[in-house]
């Protein structure tokens, strides 16, 4: 776990007179139940390895999660931190994906206030350029980046409806007659944000009184941060509807960070067989993150023995991995 960053005495000056800065970051994720997630977040914490980002992932764990993931998540070097599920008010909603009711459960993230900044990832997102400098963004603000209103999921919308979307609003304009524009409205696969007591007491007891709608937490937090949102450029998060939605908005070879969220898109779960899934960008994205994912040279054991310069047997962990699904992948020599 990288040290919190101190600021350092310059030259002579008294270290008592300098204010020492203890800044503790980390990059936190969410993991639930004893299905195949778990690949996205082992492949998440090792893109993180790659990119040599100086912070941990801390990943938020259901109590479904078994025993044996978290194990292999701590294995790759994560701080596995168990978090009680958050349910909405009881409702009728049909959820734009019946799963989605226990993605609220995000929201215990603000807990974690032992950190004073986190970026938070989906564990079906790939960080693939560093971007350790997110942290560095101004304090009292949610940054993230804009959503994209045209996939099917959105067909209860308006502006679906009328074929609106925050990512062309010139194209079908917001007619005057149905009011003010929607608000910007972010995808919360990815932020940054700052944990506060304050603000998880707040957002828990405002879930109480909020009717849930289709996209569950994610309407719940665009509503609840619409007055600090802070829209960042689509190279931290590319919503991979981008590619055949806003074309013109995407510079693949400068994306950061890819979100596997279109329908078949999860790389660990890939069939080719849902639309879009055959196309050229998305086969190269699916085959870059399975690049990472079987790159040993980036599991946490490896990396750390390489330092320590002792060999460490990967098979205990390899073998309870192709147990959470059946995954092929190239088990390491024996070390013994
Ligand atoms: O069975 C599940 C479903 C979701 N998630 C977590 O919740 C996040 C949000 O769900 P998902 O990414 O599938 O939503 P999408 O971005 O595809 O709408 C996932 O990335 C995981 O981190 C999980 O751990 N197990
Ligand atoms: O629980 C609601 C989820 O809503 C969001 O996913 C959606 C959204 O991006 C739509 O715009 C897409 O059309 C859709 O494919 C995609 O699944 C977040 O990625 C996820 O973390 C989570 O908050
Ligand atoms: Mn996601």
């Amino acid at each position: 776990m990288a040290p919190p960053e101190l600021v350092q005495p310059s030259d002579k000056t008294n270290v008592f007179a300098k204010q020492v800065t203890l800044r503790n970051r980390a990059y936190v994720t969410f993991l639930a139940g004893n299905g195949d997630y778990v690949k996205g977040v082992v492949g998440l914490a090792k893109g993180l390895r790659k990119v040599k980002s100086a912070y941990p992932l801390v990943v938020a764990v259901l109590p479904d999660v078994p025993e044996e993931h978290r194990r292999i998540l701590e294995y790759q070097g994560c701080i596995v931190r168990e978090i009680g599920p958050v349910y909405p008010p009881e409702n009728q909603t049909q959820f734009a994906m019946a799963y989605y009711v226990i993605n609220y459960s995000k929201l215990r993230i603000w807990e974690f206030v032992e950190y004073s900044k986190m970026i938070y990832l989906d564990g079906d997102i790939q960080v693939y350029d560093n971007i350790d400098h997110l942290f560095d963004l101004p304090d009292g603000h949610f940054y993230a980046v804009m959503d994209c209103f045209c996939e099917k999921t959105w067909s209860h919308s308006p502006q679906y409806k009328i074929g609106y979307c925050q990512q062309c609003p010139d194209k079908v304009k917001w007619p005057t007659e149905m009011g003010n524009p929607p608000s910007l409205y972010f995808n919360a696969g990815m932020f940054v944000f700052e944990p506060n007591l304050v603000t998880y007491e707040s957002l828990l007891k405002t879930l109480k009184i909020t009717q849930p709608t289709p996209f569950a937490e994610q309407d719940f937090l665009n509503l609840f941060f619409k007055d600090i949102y802070k829209p960042i450029p689509l190279i931290y998060n590319l919503v991979l509807a981008m590619l055949w939605r806003h074309p013109e908005n995407v510079e693949l070879e400068r994306v950061k960070v890819v979100h596997y969220c279109a329908a078949g898109s999860k790389p660990w779960r890939y069939t080719g067989k849902e639309d879009n899934m055959q196309r050229e960008d998305i086969k190269m994205l699916v085959q870059k993150w399975w690049d990472v994912y079987n790159d040993e040279s980036l599991d946490y054991g490896t990396s750390v023995a390489e330092a320590g310069t002792e060999t460490v047997n990967l098979q205990p962990f390899l073998a309870a991995l192709s147990e959470a699904g059946a995954v092929h992948f190239v088990a390491a020599p024996s070390a013994a």
